[in-house]
């Protein structure tokens, strides 16, 4: 059993293949940016930062054993390739952050008359090595602030929602973990940290049709973690949230307009409303390079449609009648209204703050 989602050293890159998770533990060997682009369109990695950094290094490794005869093709390769990754999955917006930092960067280089393509080459890798350890980073300090926002707002509101010696009751959507990141993770990072504190009595996971990412792959994770944990039907969250005594929803993103307006895995925007609804906190967890300031609002956000088959099969048996037309989003947008606060590496924001707050950091 394995929660090492990307395998990397230099010149190597292997994914867990997440396809084939809980039943099979295989990494899938990936050689530049043509493999790297198909293991995320055909989601065998999958999860915004995941994409983001796996993309990347696709072209790392690719560019790794190259030699280039001058620093311009080096930038112009960089930068087409990129460019193409973006491309595997449109929604998340963690990959595009990463190629427009890169590319800023191969530009700079480019015009830096003190080093040479080598020296250029050796910046680009280390620039993109760096990405993986950041996002452990990142995830752990978002785990702190979304424990402790948690936390803070049971007690504010007077306790009547946490269990015994203070413990909370969370739900989450999707898998948001170590598989969707470098390690650690985001929504499941928060549910880490509060289960490191001993402040977890338990977490509810919804199966997150039709990829089942909930019923696959977190509850993976949280079997490994050895947590109290449920997996539900995303059917049953309302009849969940009037019984269980839930303290908090928290759960990831793929793309957090400057509004707070926030695209994550379908079904999200229907939990939001329904936690609205039984008076339940309503937390995103998301780094920053999750956090998409050029757009104002959703209506901005493309939503990336998948293959009927993701609905009309699970593996090779079919469930759907033959001939019945499918609809298969695999997003949707939570209008920041219904969201109580966004939990970043940096702290937790009203999604009203969300934007004067990230200008004034970066
Ligand atoms: C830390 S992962 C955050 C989001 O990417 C996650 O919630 C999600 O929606 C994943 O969608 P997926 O289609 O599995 O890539």
């Amino acid at each position: 059993m394995s929660l090492q989602s990307i395998k990397y050293s230099r010149g190597s890159l292997e994914i867990l293949d997440q396809l084939l998770l809980p039943g099979q533990s295989k990494y899938v060997v990936v050689r530049g940016v043509e493999d790297g682009w198909k293991v995320i369109n055909k989601m065998q990695v999958r999860g915004a930062p995941a994409i983001a950094i796996v993309g990347c290094l696709s072209l790392a490794v690719e560019v790794n054993p190259e030699e280039f005869g001058s620093k311009k093709l080096l930038r112009q390769e960089i930068e087409g390739k990129l460019n193409y990754l973006v491309s595997a999955r449109p929604t998340a917006v963690n990959m595009k952050i990463a190629a427009d930092e890169l590319i800023t960067l191969a530009n700079e280089l480019d015009k830096n008359e003190t080093i040479d393509v080598a020296e250029m080459k050796q910046r680009f890798l280390s620039a993109t090595e760096a990405m993986l350890k950041k996002d452990i980073a990142d995830n752990r300090a978002i785990g702190a602030h979304g424990a402790n926002a948690i936390l803070q707002r049971v007690t504010e509101a007077g306790g009547s929602s946490a269990g015994s010696a203070g413990s909370v009751r969370v739900l989450t959507h999707c898998n948001t973990g170590s598989l969707a990141t470098a390690g650690f993770g985001t929504a499941l990072g928060v549910v880490r940290q509060l289960g490191e504190l001993g402040k977890l009595e338990h977490v509810y996971c919804t199966e997150t049709r039709p990829y089942n990412q909930g019923a696959r792959l977190t509850a993976y994770e949280l079997v490994h973690e050895k947590f109290p944990a449920t997996l539900v039907l995303d059917s049953m969250v309302a009849a969940l949230l009037r019984a269980k005594n839930v303290a908090a929803v928290v759960v990831g993103a793929d793309r957090v307009a400057a509004n707070g307006d926030t695209a994550n895995k379908i079904g999200t925007y229907q939990i939001a409303v329904v936690a609205k609804h039984h008076d339940v906190p309503f937390y995103v967890a998301a780094p920053l390079t999750s956090i998409d300031l050029a757009i104002p609002s959703g209506d901005h956000i493309i939503i990336e449609e998948r293959p009927d088959r993701e609905m009309t099969h699970v593996g090779e048996h079919r469930i759907a009648a033959p001939g019945i037309n499918c609809w298969n989003p695999a997003f949707d947008v939570t209008p920041a209204s219904l969201i109580t606060g966004i939990i970043t590496e940096r702290g937790v924001f009203k999604p009203v703050e969300l934007k004067a707050a990230i200008t004034k950091l970066l």
